[in-house]
């Protein structure tokens, strides 16, 4: 059988996959029954594990999937796959593997309501979102599929974090169905232990992480142990810098996109609000006005803005973060606490009120540790060179922002950030063609800070929240973009549920950048 293409293989076994894990698609009421590994082409019960988990709808605190953790049996099978798939898919010339991922970005777009909702059942993230991020993976595959005549491919056994096991399904499954050899692309589910047989296996040439600087860490003494290569995508505590002379309207949208996107547990999240004294009062009230006004609820719902975060000990986490910052003298202007939606099959979900704190100062934990939920940090600042100063101030180096009228100021100061991203007079906007990492902890380090900078101006999305800026340009200041070429397989290994599920292991680009290491 062939597809429009002409030349694309159809599985035999492809059809009785479809239509997927989906009972129902309602929040409260969608239960996954099929096994979530995947191998060889299909979904399996893994031969061995060790132990089982529950994964969680976050809005309503059920139990959506119990699954087992894949023990050192089924992470060699599934490595043994990858290498057989290899075997063929590195036969194909490049032309053919380019419809591979064209045929797969169609499916994806074909199914885009039904991806967005499985991940927003899965992560708590709004539908909106969801949907965005949808749009952006086929984005993705396609800008990829340009790009496979010129390179070979790998093939990858990919581990979602145990928070958020449910969507990458899909992703498995609709390869399968565009034409990816059965076996070149394996989900092995599981925490910790599964993740250390991926990393110590000797047939796996390369990791590639996304999660916390402490499990980051670990990653590269398990990958020194192989000498194999490494790429990290780990946490961060980004600056977002305003000037008094920007346009207060853009830059008020700006700093609630740098914080309250999927319930502020997106890695690159500009938390560290730096606002200059001129306008800082002005700034903090509107900024107030407008959190007040996020609507907070049924992730499903069209109107909903923000759901829920991913799962109860994260929430008490956040809480815990804003507990500390009160007691280090900082002032909470608005949320930070508990919210409790009106429908009854809510009320066990995971839902805070987004928080704006105040009085903040560079030695506080709020403003120097990752808290990855919705809490935003100001502080005020006097001249270019002290933010600019306090603003490299941290372990961190993933993104930055700079709000000003300036235009030569904004290159000025995004040239002396220490950020993988610098985004000017918008925030959080990552087209799919530009790469995505950080510095010092954030990640891997970059040959040279200053090489060759690459700007765009990436346009504005006003439909994304209602909270984005006119006008964009995004430096990037080093290549992130990891394209394998190995003849044996790649572990990706991903972290938290609502951030890296949602974008990660399934639907973000640079998830996508990912899996496209295995074409
Ligand atoms: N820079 C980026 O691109 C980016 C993107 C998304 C998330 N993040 C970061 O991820 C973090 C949130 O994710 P998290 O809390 O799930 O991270 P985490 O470090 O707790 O877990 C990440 C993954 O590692 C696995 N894991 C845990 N211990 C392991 C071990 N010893 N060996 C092998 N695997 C192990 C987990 O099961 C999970 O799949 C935040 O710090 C966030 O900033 C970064």
């Amino acid at each position: 059988m062939f597809f429009r293409g002409g030349l694309v293989a159809f599985s035999p076994c492809v059809r009785a996959l479809r239509p997927g894990p989906v009972a129902a698609m309602n929040t409260g009421s969608f239960v996954v029954s099929q096994p979530l590994n995947y191998r060889g082409g299909a979904r399996v019960e893994p031969v061995d594990a060790s132990g089982t988990e529950k994964a969680f709808e976050p809005a309503t605190g059920r139990v959506i999937a119990t699954f087992a953790c894949s023990g050192e049996k089924e992470v060699n099978l599934a490595v043994q796959d990858a290498k057989a798939a290899f075997k063929i898919w590195s036969q194909k010339s490049g032309m053919e593997r380019c419809r591979v991922l064209l045929e797969a970005a169609r499916i994806i777009r074909e199914r885009r309501d039904e991806i967005a909702t499985v991940e927003t059942i899965n992560n708590g993230k709004s539908i909106f979102e969801a949907r965005w991020d949808v749009d952006t993976s086929w984005q993705c595959l396609e800008y990829y599929a340009g790009l496979a005549g010129s390179m070979a491919g790998n093939a990858m056994i990919f581990k979602p974090s145990p928070f958020t096991p449910v969507s990458v399904l899909l992703l498995a499954e609709i390869y399968t169905e565009a034409g990816v050899p059965p076996g070149l692309f394996n989900v092995v589910q599981g925490g910790a232990a599964t993740g250390q047989f991926l990393c110590l296996h000797r047939d796996v040439a390369k990791v590639s992480f996304t999660g916390s600087v402490p499990t980051g860490s670990k990653i590269m003494e398990m990958a020194a142990k192989g000498i194999k290569p490494i790429t990290l995508e780990l946490g961060g505590k980004s600056p977002l810098i305003i000037f008094s002379d920007c346009d207060l309207e853009n830059a008020v949208k700006g700093a609630l996109m740098a914080n309250f996107l999927t319930q502020g547990e997106v890695c690159c999240n500009g938390t560290r609000v730096f606002v200059q004294k001129e306008i800082l009062e002005k700034f903090t009230k509107e900024v107030v006005k407008r959190t007040q006004g996020i609507k907070i609820g049924d992730p499903l719902l069209e109107g909903t803005r923000m759901g829920p975060l991913i799962n109860r000990p994260h929430l008490e986490r956040v809480l815990g973060f804003i507990k500390l910052a009160k007691e280090q003298g900082a002032k909470v202007l608005c949320g930070g606490d508990v919210f409790v939606p009106e429908d009854p099959k809510l009320k066990d979900g995971y839902y805070m009120r987004p928080c704006v704190l105040t009085d903040c100062r560079d030695d506080m934990t709020c403003v120097r540790e990752e808290i990855f939920g919705p809490v935003m940090s100001i502080l005020s600042f006097d001249t270019e060179a002290e933010v600019l100063e306090r603003a490299n101030n941290t372990t961190f180096g993933l993104a930055a922002g700079v709000f000003t009228r300036d235009i030569q100021r904004a290159h000025r100061v995004v040239a002396g950030l220490q950020a993988g991203m610098c985004f000017i007079n918008n925030y959080n906007v990552s087209p799919v063609e530009l790469p995505f990492g950080g510095y010092k902890k954030s990640g891997e380090e970059p040959e040279s800070v200053d090489a060759n900078p690459a700007c765009r101006d990436t346009g504005c999305n006003s439909d994304r929240t209602d909270q984005v800026s006119e006008h964009s340009c995004l430096r990037i200041t080093w290549e992130s973009i990891q394209i394998l070429v190995l003849p044996r397989p790649a572990a990706v290994i991903s972290g938290n549920g609502n951030q890296a599920s949602s974008y990660f292991p399934f639907l973000s680009p640079k998830a996508l950048q990912k899996v496209l290491m295995c074409i």
